[in-house]
């Protein structure tokens, strides 16, 4: 059974443009692939201590192997559906609030994904890392990747990159996976119901969980190096949002001057990244689905609200998770109140 799992993801490794390091930490990669059931369990593999697809693992050794840091680059990094969009929005207009005039800014015409490259698609399988190489500084790269996947080169202290990252209520996240798998499930495919995503989700199985250890990677990071890991929570930027732009800012060494804050850039960014504008923007309308592309645009934005999980979650499964949260945060100094 090991071995013919192995053999999958050596097959899918080698056939992805050549990548010829077809794997390591062998004693970590368990397969389970319990059944198919479209973006949720399609091929998740425990690597390291999470479930990641054999994309996500790809993505980290090829990061090992061939990322050259440099010590400009901001990584936006998060688990699925916490707030990735959103996030890339903000940093991306926070370091770039000089070079674009609000009205006719790249976010109105662009999704954020296209303004900041996903670190791990964008190193090929023979090591170039070409279509990043040409980035200005400071690069702004995104992530779904756990803390403790990257190589020291970038989580030492010696290296200068910094990383924002973002989690939110478990709550708003299941929910939100749920919506978000089974909108993106191949025809055929039956859909998934809430009790079984809960499941799952409460094992630590999908897509870069456990969960909580994403989330506590992160922020023990930002405790041991505050000036290189800064950690956000989905509430407190839906609550105030201005504040938070700005903690962003002194974080990334670009704070507001008096004179902007004259402006009202931040209030400025805070409106141009909002739900209710992105949402509304064309770009993120239109069905954008292309064979490079499975996901539209407009599947990234949903209800982008806190607390929508009393709608779908019944009060058991959300003590559950609540007892969970508590079990895995507790002596960490992390919650979610
Ligand atoms: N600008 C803005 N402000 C607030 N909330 C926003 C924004 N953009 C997207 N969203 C909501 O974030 C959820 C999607 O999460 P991600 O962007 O992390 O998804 S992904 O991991 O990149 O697929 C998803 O949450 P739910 O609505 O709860 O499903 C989106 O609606």
């Amino acid at each position: 059974m090991e071995n013919s799992n192995f053999f999958a993801i050596e097959k899918e490794l080698k056939l992805d443009e050549g990548y010829q390091k077809t794997y390591k930490n062998v004693d970590e990669l368990l397969p389970t692939l319990l059944r198919s059931k479209g973006w949720w369990l399609d091929q998740l593999l425990q690597y390291q201590g999470f479930w990641l697809s054999t994309y996500g693992i790809r993505g980290s050794m090829l990061i090992d192997d061939h990322f050259n840091p440099r010590p400009t680059d901001i990584i936006v990094a998060t688990s699925p559906k916490c707030g990735t969009t959103w996030l890339r929005a903000l940093v991306f207009s926070i370091i770039n609030r000089n070079s674009f005039d609000f009205s006719d800014h790249p976010l109105r015409k662009a999704n954020p994904r296209d303004l900041v490259h996903f670190l791990e698609a964008h190193i090929r399988g023979d090591g170039s890392t070409a279509s990043i190489d040409g980035l200005p500084s400071p690069r702004l790269l995104s992530t779904h990747l756990p803390y403790s996947l990257f190589p020291e080169c970038m989580t030492d202290d010696t290296s200068a990159c910094r990383f924002v990252y973002i989690c939110r209520d478990p709550k708003d996240v299941l929910v939100s996976k749920w919506h978000f798998a089974n909108k993106l499930r191949p025809k055929g495919v039956p859909p998934l119901s809430l009790e079984e995503a809960f499941d799952l989700f409460c094992k630590g199985v999908s897509h870069y969980g456990p969960f909580w250890d994403h989330v506590l990677g992160y922020w023990k990071a930002s405790l041991e190096s505050p000036k290189k890991v800064l950690c956000l929570k989905y509430e407190d930027v839906k609550k105030e949002p201005l504040g938070c732009v700005r903690k962003v800012a002194n974080f990334l060494g670009v704070p507001f001057t008096p004179e902007e804050e004259n402006k009202e850039i931040v209030e400025e960014i805070v409106k141009l990244c909002s739900f209710e504008n992105m949402s509304n923007q064309d770009v993120n309308k239109s069905d954008t689905r292309s064979q490079e592309k499975p996901i539209s645009n407009s599947d990234f934005f949903r209800k982008g609200e806190v607390g929508d999980w009393v709608n779908h979650l019944s009060p058991q499964m959300s003590e559950i998770l609540d007892q969970i949260t508590e079990q895995k945060f507790q002596g960490t100094g992390f919650s979610f109140h």
